[in-house]
């Protein structure tokens, strides 16, 4: 291995309690909010295509007009318990909001900083009374934080002279300044979710990244801080030049999943996923394909299969309502968790094959093992394939736990379980209890052929 000063300083994953809450939670909600919401991925009569939190960024969007859009940042129908309350209709254990995006703008009243909330016709502090009602609602809160910060004159993308290094170094400071104040003003705040880390300026300065994290560990021992904030001093991101990875957890995985257990080497891993094919803030006409409930709780159920969080984002109008689709949405995915959450929260990979017809999810630490059918097999069995010398004890619809299930053993150690044909509107989820083999055969006679 190379030696490493700035490279990951933990072989292996966090076994505190703290890491372990934040696996169990398995489901959070993500939400872009800031200035970006005003033009919503529209300006002067024409449509922006990219990313809506990234308009200023677009050539037909001009640098001064953006930055003067505080000034008409006034959301009169922002009610966070309101917000909580959707949250945690949907399922939602934690969230994470945006407390200021790669434009600088603060949603808090930072003291290091005149581009804040406190300058808009608002005026009032957003995030506290949202980390407030989110932690009243039982929901933990995280904090994005984007270190590009286009407004703040001393950020540089890459440093090319003497005057960019010390620009960098008062940078530096107001980083550590800004991070130290969110956690003095919100300290039952779980964690950091840092963005923004992909710039030459970033890159080539892992030891600044290093003590960075050392220095919010110190700070507020215990936070949960992912891979997206660190370089190692070779400029290696995400994981070291040892392939070790850096920080807490895997935190590479924006509008894509992990396909395989092998896909995440072990690793505890978090996705994050948008609901149209690429916006996060608000964009007044979401173009493409618009994820529905039944896709979003497949790639829930297909995360916490593979060991991992998954992260739904959700971007407030300017006058702090949530769109309707958004609101749609956390209804329907809310009334399949409602009955089907146990399938997902504390849950992880099953140690199974992957089966066509779903996902495997075992209970942490348990003989419990949730079906997820997404598929429904025409042949009307779930084909279920234990490793050897495992059976299954008893199994039954978790919605019927009255009915045992009779797992029909075809051959060693595979067994179809019978389900109903008619019309799925939603994931069916099936419950095993599974048992080390008695001697001899399964529990279940083979048919007799
Ligand atoms: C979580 C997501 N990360 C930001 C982002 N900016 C990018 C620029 C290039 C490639 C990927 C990006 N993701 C998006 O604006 C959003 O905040």
């Amino acid at each position: 291995t190379i030696p490493l000063q700035h490279g990951a300083h933990r072989i292996g994953n966090r076994t505190d309690a703290d890491m372990q809450r934040w696996r169990d939670l398995r489901f959070g909600q993500f939400i872009h909010w800031g200035v970006y919401a005003i033009p919503g991925g529209m300006w002067d009569g024409k449509v922006y295509n990219g990313a809506a939190e990234w308009i200023r960024s677009w050539k037909e969007m001009p640098h001064e007009a953006y930055d003067q859009l505080y000034k008409q940042f006034n959301p009169v129908k922002y009610n966070p318990a309101d917000w909580a309350q959707q949250a945690k209709n949907m399922g939602a254990k934690y969230m994470i909001i945006t407390t200021k995006h790669h434009d600088g703008f603060c949603l808090w009243p930072s003291k290091y900083a005149k581009y804040t909330i406190a300058n808009t016709p608002y005026k009032k502090d957003i995030l506290g009374p949202m980390v407030e009602a989110y932690n009243k609602a039982g929901i933990d809160a995280y904090l994005y934080f984007s270190i590009i910060d286009w407004n703040h004159p001393d950020w540089r993308t890459s440093i090319k002279s003497p005057a960019d290094s010390m620009a960098m170094a008062r940078f530096k400071v107001f980083v550590k300044n800004q991070l130290k104040e969110l956690l003095d003003r919100y300290p039952t705040v779980k964690g950091f979710w840092f963005d923004g880390t992909w710039d030459e300026s970033w890159k080539n300065d892992g030891a600044f990244s290093d003590e960075l994290e050392q220095y919010l560990q110190q700070l507020h021992p215990g936070l949960i801080i992912g891979s997206r904030l660190r370089a190692d001093e070779k400029g290696a991101r995400h994981f070291d030049s040892n392939s070790r990875l850096m920080g807490d957890y895997e935190q590479g995985w924006e509008r894509k999943l992990p396909n395989t257990i092998a896909d995440v080497h072990g690793n505890d891993w978090e996705g994050v996923m948008t609901v149209p094919e690429n916006q996060w803030g608000y964009h007044q006409q979401w173009f493409g394909h618009v994820k529905s409930a039944n896709e979003l709780i497949e790639m829930l159920v297909k995360s916490a299969s593979l060991n991992g969080n998954f992260v739904l984002n959700f971007g407030p109008k300017p006058d702090g309502t949530f769109r309707t689709e958004e609101q749609e949405l956390m209804r329907n995915i809310g009334r399949w968790m409602q009955v089907n959450g146990s399938a997902v929260y504390g849950t992880g990979y099953a140690g199974l094959e992957k089966p066509d017809w779903g996902y495997y999810t075992r209970k942490t630490g348990t003989d419990t093992v949730y079906m997820v059918v997404c598929n429904v097999p025409v042949n009307g069995n779930l084909r279920v394939k234990l490793p050897a010398k495992q059976s299954i004890a008893k199994a039954w619809a978790l919605e019927q736990p009255g009915v045992a299930l009779q797992p029909e053993l075809v051959s060693r150690d595979e067994y179809f379980i019978p389900v109903e044909q008619k019309v799925y509107t939603s994931p069916l989820v099936i419950v095993m209890k599974l048992e080390q083999q008695q001697r001899g055969q399964g529990n279940f006679e083979k048919a007799k052929t």
